[in-house]
């Protein structure tokens, strides 16, 4: 029982097949209208709303399959009041119509051109019809946040009188806000209520929550808030909100939301908002430091619903605002153990990539550990400088200085290019150590644009030892030394280690 609410049943009527699919540019196939209802069926709504039968042949097969595949929701259909609409209804096999009746002044004068009364006879004309065709009938005013209240009062009471089994207040334009639902919902609940909120400035999910407190019994929604221009009341923030602010058991299977709202994302093409409550991508993700770091102690700190509940995970992503806790956790989770220092440094790396103004993927990180890691535990050789001369009409040049079991070395070399350059002087740089061949190189661009951070892979061979070393960096040619200079380390490391242990 929900402590704010009392001790009330809600029920939710899903409208993303009707007011969802009047989305513009939005048109779903009848099958894939079916595959959404069975999904709704299943996570628990109690109406579907799946179409507007007199809308077209497709709407009417659409209505017919969902109506015929025996799920637990009813199957509902919207109708104006006219007969045509609710023989189109029947004839599909709806169990309910949602019939709407425009009762804005505005509406009635401006859109249909005709009197309160010529609009209220029709009313009671199309619910008696729809009654007499054995349809369970939701008598709805189009409109009703700017209508006479006490002309739809009447309209609802007369409804009633004629059949009609249930009420909606439709909030057209999303004009309604929630102080008002307050005062204008509680005389209206004459019969089981809806209420049906549009998300024009964003006030849906806050008016159809005061709704309920007011007396609605049923919340109009659509997943990911589908729905004429800005929507309507989205079905996971309502759901959510309800469980999670008012203690309220809405009976629906919310680890289901998540895989809902994908489905219907994916047949409707309507991505979502990367921000959007709930289902959006950054709904669950965090890079700030302090964030993760609270996180990681108890997920409560920074998380008020938490991600399993609506079938997601959590995800830590790095950049800028990283501290130390979330790169040693993203490490630890790619099979690193840095120590502190190593740590510290590409806590320093990734930070800078940010400071670029780029995302940090694990395949970045994975390339910064692997440079920082392996530079710093094989320092036998260790560049102090280097310099690249290259341009039009030149010899591209590079000069470097360096540190080789100790020894400081200078020197200089051209090449083709200034990778081709750079690699030659840090192989003769080099040559007191050993003669250590470039066997492979290869460069891959891993995020996007001229300023992209570049991989570089080398293949460096001594003595019959082949190793593969990876260097990551925006600048290719740091790159380039970054991997030829870690993998001469690791080999001369490696082949050190071999001879002496060949000599014990
Ligand atoms: C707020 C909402 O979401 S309302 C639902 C909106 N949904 C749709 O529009 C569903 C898709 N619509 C359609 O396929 C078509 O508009 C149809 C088949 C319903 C009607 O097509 P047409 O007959 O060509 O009419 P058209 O779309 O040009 O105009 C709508 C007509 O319905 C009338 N109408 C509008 N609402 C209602 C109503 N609730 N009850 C009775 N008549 C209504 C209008 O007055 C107009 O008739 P008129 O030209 O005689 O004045
Ligand atoms: C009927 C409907 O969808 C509305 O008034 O918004």
């Amino acid at each position: 029982m929900s402590v704010l609410l009392g001790n009330r049943r809600f029920r939710f009527f899903d409208t993303t097949l009707r007011d969802g699919e009047q989305t513009p540019g939005v048109s779903l196939t009848p099958v894939n209208k079916l595959e959404i209802a069975a999904a709704l069926s299943d996570i628990g709504v109690d109406v579907i709303e799946a179409g507007s039968a007199v809308a077209s042949e497709g709407e009417r097969e659409a209505i017919r399959l969902i109506a015929d595949a025996g799920l637990a929701a009813e199957c509902c259909t919207y109708v104006r009041a006219l007969n045509q609409d609710i023989d189109c209804a029947a004839e599909a096999g709806a169990d309910s119509v949602h019939l709407v009746v425009p009762v804005s002044d505005l509406h009635i004068s401006k859109k249909m051109q005709k009197t309160r009364e010529e609009v209220h006879a029709m009313a009671m004309s199309a619910v008696a019809y729809a009654k007499e065709r054995g349809l369970i009938v939701e008598l709805s005013g189009e409109d009703a946040s700017r209508a006479d209240q006490e002309f739809l009062a009447m309209l609802y009471r007369d409804g009633i009188e004629s059949g009609a089994d249930r009420l909606c207040f439709c909030d057209t334009v999303g004009v309604l806000t929630p102080e008002r639902a307050t005062e204008i919902i509680p005389p209206l609940c004459m019969a089981p209520l809806s209420i049906h909120c549009h998300n024009d400035l964003g006030l849906a999910l806050a008016t159809t929550l005061a709704a309920f407190k007011a007396g609605a019994s049923c919340s109009h929604v659509t997943v990911n808030g589908l729905g004429e221009r800005a929507g309507n009341t989205p079905f996971e923030e309502v759901i959510m909100s309800l469980e999670t602010l008012y203690g309220y058991k809405t009976g629906i299977d919310t680890k289901k939301i998540y895989p809902l709202s994908t489905l219907v994302s994916r047949l409707t093409g309507v991505p979502f908002a990367t921000n959007k409550p709930i289902v959006g991508t950054m709904a669950f993700t965090h890079e700030s430091g302090i964030h993760a770091h609270g996180l990681f102690r108890d997920s409560r700190t920074y998380e008020p619903i938490s991600p399993e509940s609506v079938g997601r995970q959590r995800r830590i992503v790095l950049g800028k605002h990283s501290g130390s806790a979330s790169v040693k956790a993203a490490l630890t989770e790619l099979g690193y153990s840095p120590n502190p220092r190593q740590l510290e440094e590409i806590v320093k790396r990734v930070k800078a990539l940010g400071d670029e103004g780029r995302r940090v993927s694990d395949t970045d990180v994975m390339a910064i550990a692997d440079a920082v890691m392996l530079l710093e535990c094989k320092p036998i050789i260790s560049v102090k400088q280097f310099t690249v001369v290259s341009g039009s009409n030149i010899l591209p040049t590079a000069s470097v200085t360096m540190e080789v079991n100790g020894e400081e070395v200078t020197g200089a070399a051209t090449g083709d290019g200034p990778v081709d350059a750079a690699l030659r002087v840090l192989q003769q740089s080099v040559a007191s150590a050993g003669d250590i061949r470039l066997d492979e190189y290869h460069v891959e661009a891993i995020t996007g644009g001229t300023d992209a951070m570049v991989d570089v892979t080398v293949k460096l061979r001594k003595d019959g030892r082949t190793i593969t070393s990876r260097g990551a960096r925006t600048d290719i040619i740091q790159a380039s030394v970054e991997a030829v200079v870690t993998g001469m380390n690791r080999l001369l490391r490696e082949l050190d280690e071999k001879r002496r242990t060949d000599t014990d």
